[in-house]
């Protein structure tokens, strides 16, 4: 295993904005999982990427198909998303917004919807178990599957948020970067905005998709995942940074999964250069896109940012309240995460 962080960031409350499911399982359910189903051959080193790797971002991709094999039944599902909502719970994490891409499996009778059911159930029964941790959850369109997938996949996201008590929370365009174009799927984004689900949308996480980023843009979406490539330092354009400042559209940033995958640019805009860059607000979010499969922590994360940035603890907790005002919950739910803060700010800093 490895390091964990220190006490103070385990110890910090959180808000967790961009994990994917199936990209966050651990280690110790990865072994649960691979017991279930020995005869899919599968290793550790194809289920994680560990310190000191280095992955083409293809290869990155090839991770979450052998992940999949090994997520196949309902009850893999509940199993998985039990697991993730309470490690999620331990690292100190108050409100996770989970996301996941719903699957069919023809050989086991898994349905999307049956898919989305469980994960749903998963959540009551954290709920119900009295876990100190609100979670919600965002339907995901993989961008690899075009628009006729979206679209059903909108539907999907849309009776469940209609059916769940407020559960089902928004809508995440994400997949391989590389394959397809966001604009074909601009149809089904407006749909799922027009219909009242939040849209968080992956975008300029590679090089060279200024026109894409700019469509997406104008939708426009309730926050970014990544915007690693938007500014035009980086190859993007001062256009989609004028974009984003416009609509104060958060950012949410990974730090550890960009240095395992040959992503060069190191994503995290600290505070200060993001003033300068996206204008007088911090819309910035530290968050840990695929824990299981980059083998780390939203504390390990907001320790890394801290010592590669140089923040003070406070400005660390800063962050993670300002994140509260990025989520998708309602404003009730907003004001009690704040008092949370505040009622564990002594006991952090005495
Ligand atoms: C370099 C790298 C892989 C960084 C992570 N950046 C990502 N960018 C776009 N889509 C993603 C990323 N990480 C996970 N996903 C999506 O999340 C899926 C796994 O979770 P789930 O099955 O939706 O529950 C992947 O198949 C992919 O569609
Ligand atoms: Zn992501």
């Amino acid at each position: 295993m490895e390091n964990e962080a220190d006490l103070f960031y385990r110890q910090m409350p959180k808000v967790e904005l961009h994990a994917h499911l199936n990209g966050s399982v651990s280690f110790s359910t990865i072994e649960k999982l691979m017991a279930r189903k020995p005869h899919l051959n599968i290793e550790h080193n194809m289920t994680a990427i560990l310190s000191g790797q280095k992955r083409t971002l293809d290869e990155c991709f090839q991770v979450f198909k052998v992940i999949h094999q090994l997520i196949d039944t309902e009850e893999d599902i509940l199993m998985v998303a039990k697991d993730v909502i309470r490690e999620f719970a331990e690292d100190g994490v108050k409100y996770l917004e989970l996301r996941t891409t719903p699957r069919e499996d023809k050989n086991t009778g898994m349905t999307k919807r049956s898919y989305v059911q469980t994960v749903i159930e998963a959540i009551r029964q954290c709920k119900n178990e009295g876990l100190d941790i609100e979670v919600r959850l965002l339907v995901s369109v993989d961008r690899r599957h075009g628009v006729e997938v979206a679209m059903k996949t909108v539907k999907l996201a849309e009776d469940f948020m209609r059916s769940t008590d407020g559960f089902v929370v928004g809508l995440d365009l994400s997949g391989d970067p590389t394959v397809g174009h966001g604009g074909d799927l601009l149809p089904a984004l407006q749909k799922a905005k027009n219909c009242g689900l939040k849209l968080s949308l992956h975008l300029s996480e590679v090089p060279s998709q200024v026109d894409e980023s700019e469509l997406l843009l104008n939708i426009p979406p309730d926050r970014i995942g990544h915007g690693t490539f938007l500014h035009p330092e980086v190859g993007g354009a001062q256009s989609l940074v004028d974009k984003v400042m416009k609509n104060n559209t958060p950012l949410g940033k990974n730090v550890l999964s960009n240095q395992r995958s040959t992503i060069k640019v190191y994503e995290y805009i600290p505070p200060h250069k993001h003033q300068s860059d996206f204008g007088p607000l911090v819309f910035c979010s530290i968050q840990t896109d695929d824990r299981g499969v980059f083998c780390t922590e939203l504390s390990k994360e907001y320790q890394l940012a801290a010592s590669t940035f140089s923040l003070s603890r406070e400005a660390m907790w800063s962050l993670s309240q300002k994140a509260i005002d990025f989520t998708f919950a309602p404003d009730s739910l907003k004001q009690q995460l704040h008092q949370k803060w505040f009622e564990l700010h002594p006991s952090l800093f005495q």
